[in-house]
């Protein structure tokens, strides 16, 4: 019932959030993304899936340039994020992180309070003027990944005492806090029980009325619950890509057929 509820949420119609025009990547001489063009819609669940290997991870790095940190890595073409080349130069990476936020595989809380993991990326991007200013960004932020309620009396204790679940929930609040545009997760529930992806799931879908949400997932299932969009990569390739519903029942190349009936991967 869950699921049918989220598929059938009406779709917006949709502006381009990011552009990649022939977008290639190596790490040394290695192609991983083998020169591939895709847009990516605002107010959209996107999922990226594809065996393991394909470059689903490396080309989602490529979108907030997490690439930039890995010595060997190098990426060609163009990507744009509003219509602006997010590797100019004139681009800061780090003031592209804070509007493109990063949700990873492992929950991966500050050893810092609570509140002062959600509060450090608005302090470092001056992003409140007061004390209250601040408890305001913290508690909506907290509240805009459903984790308010279950934390709203303990903001002192360690993010890192909560159960994995609310930790994941914690870190997207924490990727909100920045008030970015994008929100890039890999594999955000792999750690994560039933339950715990069940309410996860339940955030990604409303965080799609105000964000582009672009997750990487191996679950065919999830990609199915929660994404209006899916790219099928294989081998660097981006093989196919559309809405979700045909891809999953529809689709065009013989090599997604055999991914998504599980015959490769
Ligand atoms: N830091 C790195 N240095 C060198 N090669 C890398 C690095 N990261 C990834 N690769 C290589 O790039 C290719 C794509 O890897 P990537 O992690 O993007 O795939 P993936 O589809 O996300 O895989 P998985 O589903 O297993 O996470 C693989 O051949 C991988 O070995």
């Amino acid at each position: 019932m869950n699921d049918m509820r989220i598929l059938e949420r009406d779709v917006d119609t949709n502006t381009i959030k990011f552009a990649g025009r022939d977008v290639h990547v190596y790490y040394g001489e290695t192609e991983a993304i083998k020169g591939i063009d895709v847009d990516i819609e605002d107010k959209t669940v996107t999922a990226f899936i594809g065996p393991s290997g394909c470059g689903k991870s490396t080309f989602l790095r490529c979108l907030n340039r997490m690439n930039d940190t890995i010595d060997v890595c190098r990426v060609t073409g163009k990507i744009t994020l509003d219509g602006e080349d997010i590797y100019d130069r004139k681009v800061d990476p780090v003031q592209l992180r804070a509007k493109v936020g990063m949700v990873f595989q492992k929950p991966n809380p500050f050893p810092k309070s609570i509140y002062d993991n959600i509060a450090y990326g608005p302090r470092i991007h001056g992003l409140a003027k007061t004390k209250a200013d601040l408890d305001d960004i913290v508690e909506q932020s907290l509240r805009r990944g459903a984790i308010w309620d279950e934390v709203k009396d303990r903001l002192d204790a360690p993010g890192t005492g909560l159960s994995g679940g609310q930790q994941q929930r914690l870190c997207i609040a924490r990727a909100i806090a920045t008030a970015p545009e994008v929100l890039l997760m890999d594999e955000p529930c792999s750690a994560l029980d039933p339950i715990a992806t069940a309410q996860v799931e339940e955030l990604i879908d409303e965080l799609r009325t105000n964000y582009s949400v672009v997750i990487v997932t191996h679950s065919m299932q999830q990609a199915a619950r929660v994404s209006q969009k899916t790219a099928f990569f294989h081998l660097g390739d981006l093989v196919e890509f559309g809405p979700t519903n045909e891809i999953f029942t529809n689709p065009k190349d013989p090599r997604t057929e055999s991914y998504i009936t599980g015959r490769i991967g």
